[in-house]
C-alpha cells in the first residue's frame, strides 16, 4: 500500500461473489451500507459495480492511480482504477485488445467513470515522450469539446450525453498511445444561437395570401455575416418555399410564402441541421486526426460509454434511438456474459449447472425487442422515402399497421394491439418492452427526424456561403450533387451501421464491465432509494451475474496458449519438455503455489476460477521474466567478454609469431653487415671504458690518501659519466670503511653517545631548523641538566638500563587535557612508568614486553627519544655496530638519547634495522598527518615493530591522557625501493 495514502476503513465485503445468502435483499443491504460509507465501488468477480455518489470523493488523485497501478487489485478496496489498471497491464503483457464497457441508466455516472479512467491513463502513461504528453492533453481537450457540444440537461441528468462514445486508443509495444488530436470552430455555434433568437411576424399580402417576415432583422445581418451569405437570399429562403410546377409541358419553380409557424419550424430544422452536422463533422475530424498510420499491429484499449437508458413522460425519436443502442448493447453484453459463457462451459465439458438468467424477466425477450427495433427502422426508412409530407406521423403508424410485421410480437404494442385496445395509448404512439421497463414512444416527427433532410434551397444557400466549413457540412448543396438528387442516409441506418461497427469491434477484445447505478431520482448525495436501485439490480440482472461469477470462471485460455504463457514457471516445463500439452500443464499446476481447485481442464481450454489467481499467476510470470532477463544478461556478458578475450588472445599469438619470426631471421644472419659494425663498436667502447676506469682509480688513490678519516668529509673526485655507478659504490664502501675506522676508536661511552646522535639525526634531520647547526656539536647526554627551570630530573642509571625522563611532555599533556597533574614519563627497556613529578609515586606501569619496542617522543623542542628494545633478546655490541655501520645517516650529536637493543633475524639485520629507522621516520610523519599538529594534540606514541623479512608491522600506542592508551597498527610493505605504509585501526 502506498505511503501516506489512507484508504477508508472498509469492514464490509469487497466482492458480491462472497455474499451469503445471495438474494436481492442482501445485495441491496450491502450496497446501501457501502454507499453510506462512501464505498461506492464493489466487485462482482472481475466486474465492478459503481454507485453514483453525486458528490466529490478524494479518491481519484495521482497517489491513488499509482497505488492501483502498483498493487494487486485484491490488495486495495474496489475502485475503477483497479479495473483500469488490470486492463492496462493486460494490454501491456498480452497481445489481447481490451475494452472497458460502462453500462447503466442515464445519470448513473458512466461519463464520470470514463473521465476518471482518462485521468488514470494520463497519470500512468510514461511522461518521457513529448508526443505522449501532447496526446494526454488532446484526449482531455477533445473530451471537453465533445462534452460541450454533445451533452445537454435532461430531467434524468443535468449533464446527459446525447452521443455515445467509443474511444479506441492504439498503443505501441511500449504501452504508450500513438495518436494526436486537433479541433476548433465556434462561428457556427454562434449562428445556431442567433437562429434561436429569430422570430417571425405574420403578414397578409396584397393578393390576400398569408405570409411572414423576420421581426428582428439585425439577427439576420449577424447570421449572414458569420456565414458569409447574402441577406436577401437568406430572408427569402427562410420565409418562402420553392415549389416545382409543370404547366403546359413547361416546368418552373415558384416561391410560395410560408406562415410564421411554418417559417419558425423551418428555422428550427435549419438550427438542428447546422448543429448536428457540425457535431458529426467535429467527431469525424477528431477521428481522422487521431487515427494513426496502420504501420504495424498495435494493441487497442477501448472505452464504450453509451448514452444511458431514458424513459421520460414523452419519449420521442431521440429516446427511441438511445434506447435501441442500450438494448442492443445490453443484449451483446448479456450474450457474452451469460449465454456464450455458459455454452462454452458445456462445450468444453466443464461440470456446470445452468443458471436461469430469465428469472423475473421471463416475459421479456431480448432478441424480440431488438428484432422489433430492426423492423421499425425498416418501416421508418421506407416511409421516409415514400412520404412527401415528412411531418405525418399518422402515415408512419398506418405503415406499421400495414406491414403488420411486428404487432404480433410480445415486446411491441400499439393502438391496434389486442392488449392495448382498451388502454389509453394514443393512435400515434406505440410501446416497447425494454430490458429496463416498458417505454411508450410518440411517433410524432419520427419520419422527419429520421430522414434528416433539409430543403434544397437551404442546402444550396449554405453551400454557397463563404464560411470555410459550410461546403463540408452541406455537400448536397453543390450543383453536381443537386443534379444527382442524392439524399443523406436516414439516421436509423447511420445508427445501425455505427452500432454494429462498435459491437463487431468488441468481439475480439477482452471485456471489462463497469455497471453504474443511479442511487436516486433526485440527483443528490447521501440518498439511496430502494425502489430505484432495485429496479436497476433487476434490469441489469445483477443477481444472476453474481451467481455466474461465483460458479463460473474469470479467465480462460486455449491450453496451448496457457502452457506457452506460463510454462516458464516450472522447471519441468521450461525451457524444453517433450511431454504432451496436458501433461505439461499438470506438472505446471503441481509446481504452482495456487490451489488446484482454482483451475479446470476443458477439452481445449484451461479455466481459472478467481481473478485473484489470474493476477497471482501474472505476478509470478512477471517475476520469473525478470529472473530470466538477468540470466540472459549474464550469459550475454559472459559471451561478450569471452569473445573479446579470444580476440585479444588471437592478436597476441599473431604478435608473438611475428616477433619470433623476426628474431629467427635476425639469428639466421639477415642484416649481417650491421651486426659486425655493432660488434666493433662494442669492443671499442669496452676498451675505452676500461682505460677510463683505470685512470679514475689512479686518481682516487692519489686524492683520497692524504685526507682525514672523518666520516663527515664529503670530498670525492669527479668521474666520467659512464663510471658514475661504480664511483657511487666505491664512495659508499669508502664511507663505510671510514666510519668503521672512526668507530673503532670509540670506547663504550662514546659508542652510546654516537647511537644517540644517530637517532637524533634520524628524527630531526630536515625537520628542525637547528639541526644542521647541531650536527657538529658533541652530544652531552644529560639534557636534563641543560634545561633550566624544568622539573626534569635524571632518575637513575642502573647497570645496562638507562632512563629518560621527559616530564615536559607529560606536563603538556596534562595541561592541555586539564585533567591531570604534571606527570613524569619514564621509559626503560623493561617498562613504561608514569610518575607523579612531585612525589615520584609510580602512577602507571606497563611492562615493556607488552607495550613497546620503539618509543618516540616528537614534541618538545630539543627532545626526541627513540627507544628500540625487546623483552626477548638483547643485541650484541657487534650487532649494534653493524647496525650503525649499515646506516648511511650521519651520526651527529643532538639533544636526545638513543638505545638500541633490537631483535632481528640473522642475515636480515642490516637491511632491516636501517629500514626500521627509515620506517620510524616516515611513521612520524604519518602520525603527524593522522592526528594533527603535535603542538595541539599532545600524544606520546609508542611503537611496536615486528620484522618478517620484507614486511614490517609497527603498532604504535599514543596517549591522549595518561589513563587512556589507544593503539593503532601500521602495516609497511617494502616493494623494491618503495615503501607502502597503511594504518590499520585496532
Ligand atoms: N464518481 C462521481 N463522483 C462525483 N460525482 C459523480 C460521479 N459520477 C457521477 N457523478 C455526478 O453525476 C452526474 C451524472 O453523471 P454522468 O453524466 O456521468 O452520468 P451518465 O451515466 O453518463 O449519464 P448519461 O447516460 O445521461 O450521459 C455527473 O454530472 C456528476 O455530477
Amino acid at each position: 500500500m502506498e505511503k501516506n495514502l489512507i484508504f477508508r476503513k472498509d469492514n464490509c465485503i469487497w466482492d458480491f461473489v462472497l455474499l451469503n445468502p445471495l438474494t436481492e435483499e442482501t445485495f441491496l443491504k450491502t450496497l446501501t451500507y457501502r454507499y453510506k460509507q462512501d464505498q461506492i465501488y464493489t466487485y462482482i468477480g472481475n466486474e465492478l459495480v459503481s454507485v453514483n455518489p453525486y458528490k466529490n470523493l478524494e479518491i481519484y488523485n495521482e497517489q491513488y492511480a499509482l497505488a492501483y497501478l502498483r498493487n494487486a487489485p485484491f490488495k486495495l478496496p474496489p475502485h475503477i482504477f483497479s479495473i483500469m489498471s488490470t486492463a492496462y497491464k493486460w494490454l501491456k503483457d498480452t497481445n489481447e485488445d481490451q475494452c472497458i464497457i460502462m453500462s447503466g441508466e442515464s445519470g448513473s455516472g458512466k461519463t464520470e467513470v470514463f473521465k476518471k479512467m482518462l485521468d488514470f491513463l494520463s497519470i500512468v502513461i510514461d511522461n518521457q515522450y513529448t508526443d505522449v504528453i501532447c496526446v494526454k492533453h488532446h484526449i482531455k481537450h477533445a473530451n471537453v469539446i465533445l462534452e460541450a457540444f454533445g451533452h445537454a440537461e435532461t430531467t434524468l441528468n443535468k449533464n446527459s450525453s446525447r452521443f455515445g462514445k467509443f474511444l479506441d486508443m492504439e498503443f505501441d509495444f511500449k504501452g504508450d498511445p500513438v495518436y494526436e488530436l486537433l479541433i476548433n470552430i465556434f462561428k457556427i455555434v454562434a449562428v445556431v444561437l442567433k437562429l434561436g433568437n429569430i422570430s417571425f411576424m405574420s403578414i397578409t399580402n396584397i393578393d390576400g395570401t398569408e405570409g411572414c417576415t423576420v421581426s428582428n432583422e439585425y439577427e439576420v445581418y449577424d447570421i449572414c455575416q458569420l456565414l458569409g451569405i447574402n441577406v436577401t437570399i437568406f430572408k427569402t429562403v427562410v420565409t418562402c418555399r420553392r415549389v416545382y410546377i409543370l404547366r403546359n409541358l413547361e416546368s418552373s419553380f415558384i416561391n410560395i410564402e410560408m406562415s410564421a409557424d411554418e417559417a419558425s419550424h423551418f428555422k428550427d430544422c435549419l438550427c438542428k441541421a447546422l448543429y448536428s452536422r457540425l457535431f458529426i463533422w467535429l467527431v469525424k475530424t477528431i477521428n481522422s486526426k487521431i487515427k494513426s498510420e496502420p504501420r504495424y499491429k498495435r494493441r487497442h484499449l477501448c472505452f464504450l460509454d453509451m448514452f444511458g437508458f431514458e424513459n421520460f413522460n414523452k419519449n420521442r425519436f431521440h429516446q427511441f434511438v438511445i434506447n435501441y443502442c442500450n438494448e442492443k448493447l445490453f443484449q451483446t453484453v448479456f450474450e457474452a456474459n451469460f449465454r456464450s459463457e455458459q455454452e462454452e462451459y458445456i462445450r468444453e465439458g466443464i461440470q456446470w449447472t445452468q443458471i436461469d438468467y430469465n428469472g423475473n424477466f421471463t416475459k421479456y425477450k431480448f432478441n424480440d425487442t431488438v428484432r422489433v427495433y430492426e423492423e421499425l427502422f425498416l418501416v421508418l426508412d421506407r416511409s421516409s422515402n415514400e412520404l412527401k409530407d415528412s411531418t405525418s406521423e399518422r402515415y408512419f403508424m398506418q405503415k406499421l399497421k400495414k406491414f403488420n410485421l411486428i404487432s404480433n410480437c410480445e415486446s411491441y404494442s400499439d393502438h391496434f394491439s389486442e392488449t392495448e385496445r382498451l388502454n389509453t395509448i394514443s393512435f400515434t404512439s406505440f410501446s416497447l418492452k425494454h430490458y429496463v421497463c416498458n417505454v411508450t414512444y410518440n411517433s410524432f416527427d419520427f419520419i422527419h427526424k429520421n430522414s434528416d433532410v433539409i430543403s434544397m434551397d437551404l442546402s444550396t444557400m449554405l453551400y454557397e456561403g463563404t464560411h470555410p466549413l459550410l461546403k463540408s457540412l452541406f455537400p448536397e448543396g453543390s450543383v453536381e450533387m443537386a443534379s444527382l438528387k442524392k439524399k443523406p442516409s436516414p439516421v436509423s441506418k447511420q445508427i445501425k451501421i455505427a452500432l454494429n461497427g462498435i459491437l463487431r469491434n468488441l468481439q475480439n477484445k477482452k471485456l471489462h464491465y463497469i455497471r453504474c447505478f443511479k442511487p436516486n431520482e433526485l440527483q443528490g448525495p447521501h440518498i439511496l432509494e430502494t425502489d430505484v436501485v432495485l429496479n436497476q439490480i433487476r434490469s441489469q440482472k445483477i443477481i444472476e451475474s453474481v451467481r455466474l461469477r461465483r460458479n463460473g470462471f474469470s479467465f480462460s485460455l486455449p491450453q496451448t496458449q496457457f502452457l506457452n504463457r506460463y510454462k516458464i514457471l516450472s522447471l519441468k516445463t521450461w525451457p524444453i519438455s517433450h511431454l504432451s500439452v496436458i501433461e505439461n500443464i499438470q506438472y505446471l499446476l503441481h509446481d504452482l503455489p495456487i490451489p488446484a481447485a482454482e483451475f479446470a481442464f476443458g477439452t481445449t481450454k484451461m479455466f481459472i476460477r478467481s481473478p485473484r489467481s489470474v493476477y497471482e499467476l501474472e505476478e509470478y510470470r512477471r517475476q520469473r521474466l525478470n529472473d530470466i532477463a538477468v540470466i540472459i544478461q549474464t550469459m550475454w556478458r559472459t559471451f561478450y567478454q569471452r569473445r573479446k578475450f579470444l580476440k585479444i588472445k588471437r592478436s597476441q599469438i599473431i604478435i608473438v609469431t611475428a616477433w619470433r619470426k623476426y628474431q629467427r631471421r635476425k639469428k639466421l644472419g639477415i642484416n649481417k653487415g650491421k651486426k659486425q659494425i655493432d660488434w666493433a663498436i662494442k669492443i671499442i667502447q669496452r676498451h675505452y671504458i676500461q682505460w677510463k676506469r683505470y685512470q679514475f682509480l689512479k686518481r682516487l688513490i692519489c686524492e683520497l690518501r692524504p685526507r682525514t678519516m672523518s666520516p663527515l668529509n664529503q670530498d670525492w673526485p669527479s668521474c666520467n659519466i659512464r663510471l658514475a655507478e661504480t664511483s657511487l659504490l666505491l664512495r659508499k664502501l669508502h664511507h663505510k670503511w671510514r666510519c668503521q675506522q672512526y668507530r673503532s676508536q670509540f670506547n663504550q661511552t662514546m659508542r652510546n653517545k654516537m647511537r644517540e646522535k644517530v637517532t637524533a639525526s634520524i628524527l630531526f634531520k630536515d625537520k628542525k631548523y637547528c639541526y644542521a647547526e647541531s650536527v657538529s656539536k658533541p652530544f652531552v647526554g644529560d639534557y636534563v641538566r641543560l634545561r633550566k627551570n624544568s622539573q626534569w630530573k635524571k632518575i637513575c642509571s642502573d647497570g645496562n638500563d638507562q632512563y629518560v625522563v621527559f616530564a615536559d611532555i607529560i606536563n603538556k599533556i596534562t595541561r592541555s587535557t586539564g585533567k591531570f597533574i604534571p606527570m613524569l614519563l619514564v621509559i626503560s627497556t623493561n617498562s613504561l612508568i608514569i610518575m607523579d613529578p612531585r612525589t615520584l609515586d609510580i602512577k602507571y606501569r606497563i611492562p615493556a614486553s607488552e607495550i613497546y619496542r620503539i618509543s618516540l617522543s616528537p614534541f618538545e623542542d630539543n627532545i626526541a627519544v627513540i627507544h628500540i628494545c625487546s623483552g626477548e633478546k638483547n643485541l650484541s655490541n657487534s650487532d649494534v655496530s653493524q647496525c650503525f655501520s649499515s646506516s648511511s645517516t650521519n651520526i651527529s650529536s643532538h639533544a636526545g638519547c638513543f638505545f638500541v637493543n633490537d631483535y632481528y633475524e640473522k642475515g636480515d639485520i642490516i637491511f632491516q634495522t636501517s629500514y626500521v629507522i627509515e620506517v620510524v621516520t616516515k611513521l612520524f610523519l604519518v602520525i603527524q598527518n593522522a592526528v594533527g599538529r603535535p603542538s595541539d594534540i599532545n600524544i606520546s606514541p609508542l611503537f611496536n615493530t615486528y620484522f618478517h623479512h620484507q614486511i614490517v608491522t609497527i603498532s604504535f600506542y599514543y596517549v591522549t591522557s595518561v589513563a587512556n592508551l589507544q593503539s593503532e597498527s601500521v602495516k609497511i610493505v617494502r616493494r623494491g625501493n618503495r615503501m607502502e605504509i597503511s594504518i590499520l585501526k585496532n
